[in-house]
């Protein structure tokens, strides 16, 4: 295995510059310099400031979607001024740019989100007409279906930040990714867990994936040596399923696949009114070498389901 890369020649790898993205890239890090027996410094973190973590008043899903996160971490990929870009996968368009590709993704952390609220054990025990703050469509849809009632107010800013203003009584609960929680070691801040039906995760949530440029053969072995492939087939299933629906953010979709034996995957997606108002679900299990096809199917059934002028007004 080529060890090309030295303390002064270093590896050098891309993420956003929050504490969580942070943490995530030392992991992929350390991962690289153990599997490969990279001198301790070979490997060197570049954190990249991106449109979606300097706007942080509007609505994720009007300034763009998710590609926000990406597109300056991609020009440093293209330019080489990066070798690798490290991601949470659910921040991750469906569509990647054909000179790169997914090379890997680290062992998948719990997928689930958790409720933060100092007045409600659940969302089910709010008050009448509370606030709930949330940047994500599919979070707030999933709430309201629960809860007509609740208030869903836009939320942003990294983790820290959201469980800041909740604290200052902002709002009345949020949510976040346990995944996230966990990597920050601030997963004792959960008021409970939120499980399926009544919450579905994110496509991807809980992944971390690695992003290399094709024509980077050194780099992309370097790479694939992390990939989890369970991880990896479940993720792809889940962004099957939302390529085929609508990959842009702006549509409440929620996606997770999990191996249930050695060779079957079973997959959970829901597609939501914005306001929790119609809720379709999809729910199939598959023999691994088919879950690409499940996840695909499972988009154009929610889509069917849901009809012509619902799918109409996703965009
Ligand atoms: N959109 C921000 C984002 N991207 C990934 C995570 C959590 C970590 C993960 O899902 O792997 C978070 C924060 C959150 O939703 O609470």
């Amino acid at each position: 295995m080529s060890t090309s890369f030295t303390a002064t020649s270093p590896l050098r790898l891309g993420t956003r510059g929050s504490p969580l993205a942070l943490v995530q890239a030392n992991e992929v890090a350390d991962r690289l310099i153990a599997v490969h027996g990279l001198e301790a410094g070979a490997v060197e973190i570049v954190p990249i400031s991106t449109k979606g973590d300097r706007e942080q008043s509007r609505p994720l899903s009007e300034i763009g979607g998710k590609g926000l996160f990406a597109l300056e971490i991609e020009a440093a990929l293209r330019s080489g001024d990066i070798h690798i870009a490290v991601h949470s996968m659910k921040d991750v368009e469906t569509v990647v740019p054909a000179e790169f590709e997914i090379t890997a993704m680290l062992p998948r952390e719990d997928t689930r989100d958790v409720w933060l609220s100092p007045v409600a054990a659940h969302p089910r025990d709010l008050p009448q007409g509370a606030v709930v703050g949330t940047a994500s469509l599919r979070r707030g849809a999933q709430i309201k279906a629960m809860r007509p009632d609740v208030e869903i107010i836009n939320f942003r800013g990294n983790v820290q930040t959201r469980m800041d203003k909740l604290a200052r009584g902002e709002v009345q609960g949020t949510m976040l990714a346990l995944a996230g929680l966990k990597r920050l070691g601030l997963e004792d801040k959960a008021t409970c867990l939120l499980e399926p039906p009544e919450m579905i995760a994110a496509v991807g949530q809980g992944a971390i994936g690695i992003e290399t440029r094709k024509a980077d053969d050194d780099v992309r072995h370097l790479v694939a040596a992390l990939d989890d492939a369970d991880t990896h087939l479940c993720v792809a299933c889940e962004r099957a399923m939302l390529a085929e629906l609508d990959g842009t953010c702006r549509t409440p979709i929620g996606g997770h696949a999990v191996l249930v034996a050695d060779d079957l995957v079973k997959l959970t997606a829901v597609l939501l009114a914005e306001d929790g108002s119609q809720v379709f679900r999809y729910e199939g299990e598959a023999a691994a070498a088919d879950a690409l096809a499940m996840g695909k199917e499972a988009g154009a059934k929610l889509k069917a389901e849901a009809g012509e002028d619902f799918v109409a007004n996703m965009a």
